[in-house]
């Protein structure tokens, strides 16, 4: 009787497994291009470094690019087709930039191998590799993504989280691609890098009767805001940019948790980490505390960089990134 029961057992096992594997769709993998492009990572590092040591502002691009293009259609280089009413068009992306980073790699691998890796792993790569030439840690990802072919000025707006988001907000969108809380507070640490352009940060200052701005916004230093609103005047040309972290602009660090502890940060939902006990605990932890937000942002990138991705029969693998093939 026992040994009937767990005959039976075992086939039900079986069963489950077989539905199991054949219902679980294939994922990323580490050694995707072992054997049909083993020279991937390294052929993109070059480019991100020589383009970065040309250009300083290319991590920040980098970084910011594999954000906007995750959260729009997944990371599948939606972000990267040129068109008529494309994502790029779409106002919250007009200052993202770095594709021609990722063009001039993608170029090398056509020649080394040709159609096999897809812009949207590019991104994630060049990402990756920006952070680690920034100073940040090194970190391995999956690898596999495919390409879309949907772009849509009127997808981004939906999915890009806005300055002026309250906590609530900005939990519920990255809820929506399967980040916590906890992925909120650390892939903010981003901002540890890069520039941003006077509007975004208007919000926290009035233009006064006699044309002066004045800080309105209560949880910012006052100091800082003056250093702001210096460099940043109610005239200021569109084309000026203040560096996100005041203190390491051009090193990935956890300077930006001291940043947001001492309200020396730039945008509203920068500041909001502080206003709920639980985030401001994690800020705490990571400003306190490097190697803890570097082991925390490599398992949140990973996650950030597998949101909704193609892999499979999906998409394709684009012979450029601006355009989809046909
Ligand atoms: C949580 C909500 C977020 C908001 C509201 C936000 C908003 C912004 C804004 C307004 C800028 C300035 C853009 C400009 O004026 O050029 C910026 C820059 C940047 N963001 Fe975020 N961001 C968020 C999260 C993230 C995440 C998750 C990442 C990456 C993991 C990221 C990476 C960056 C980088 C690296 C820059 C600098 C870009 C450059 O130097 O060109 N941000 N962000
Ligand atoms: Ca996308
Ligand atoms: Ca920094």
């Amino acid at each position: 009787m026992e040994t009937r029961k767990s005959v039976f057992l075992s086939i039900a096992v079986s069963y489950f497994c077989i539905f199991y594997v054949s219902s679980v769709k294939a994922s990323l993998s580490f050694d995707f291009y072992e054997a049909s492009c083993p020279q991937v990572e390294l052929i993109i590092r070059n480019a991100v470094s020589s383009s970065s040591s040309d250009d300083p502002s290319i991590p920040g691009k980098l970084l910011r690019m594999v954000f906007h293009d995750c959260f729009v259609e997944g990371c599948d280089a939606s972000l990267m087709l040129q068109g008529n009413n494309t994502e790029q068009s779409d106002p919250g992306n007009r200052s993202v930039g770095g594709f021609s980073v990722i063009e001039s790699a993608k170029r090398v691998l056509e020649v080394f191998c040709p159609g096999t890796v897809s812009c949207a792993d590019i991104i994630a790569l060049a990402a990756r590799d920006a952070v680690e030439i920034a100073g940040g840690p090194r970190i391995r990802i999956p690898l596999g993504r495919r390409d879309g072919m949907v772009s849509i000025a009127s997808n981004v707006r939906p999915n890009i989280v806005d300055t002026s988001f309250t906590m609530d907000e900005m939990v519920k969108l990255f809820a929506t691609k399967g980040l916590s809380l906890l992925d909120l507070v650390i892939l903010s640490g981003a901002h540890t890098i890069g520039t941003a352009h006077c509007n975004t940060f208007r919000g926290r200052f009035q233009q006064d009767a006699q044309g002066n701005l004045k800080l309105i916004d209560q949880t910012l230093d006052t100091n800082y805001a003056n250093q702001l609103m210096k460099r940043c005047p109610v005239n200021a040309q569109p084309f000026v940019t203040v560096n996100i972290d005041p203190e390491t602009s051009m090193l990935f660090d956890n300077q930006y948790y001291r940043n947001v502890l001492a309200h020396r940060v730039l945008f509203q939902s920068d500041s909001v980490l502080l206003s709920d006990n639980k985030t401001r605990q994690i800020v705490e932890d990571f400003a306190n505390d490097r190697k803890l937000f570097f082991d925390n942002w490599a398992v949140a990138f990973v996650k950030l960089t597998s949101v909704g991705v193609k892999t499979d029969e999906e998409g394709e693998i684009r012979r450029t990134c601006a355009a989809t093939n046909v």
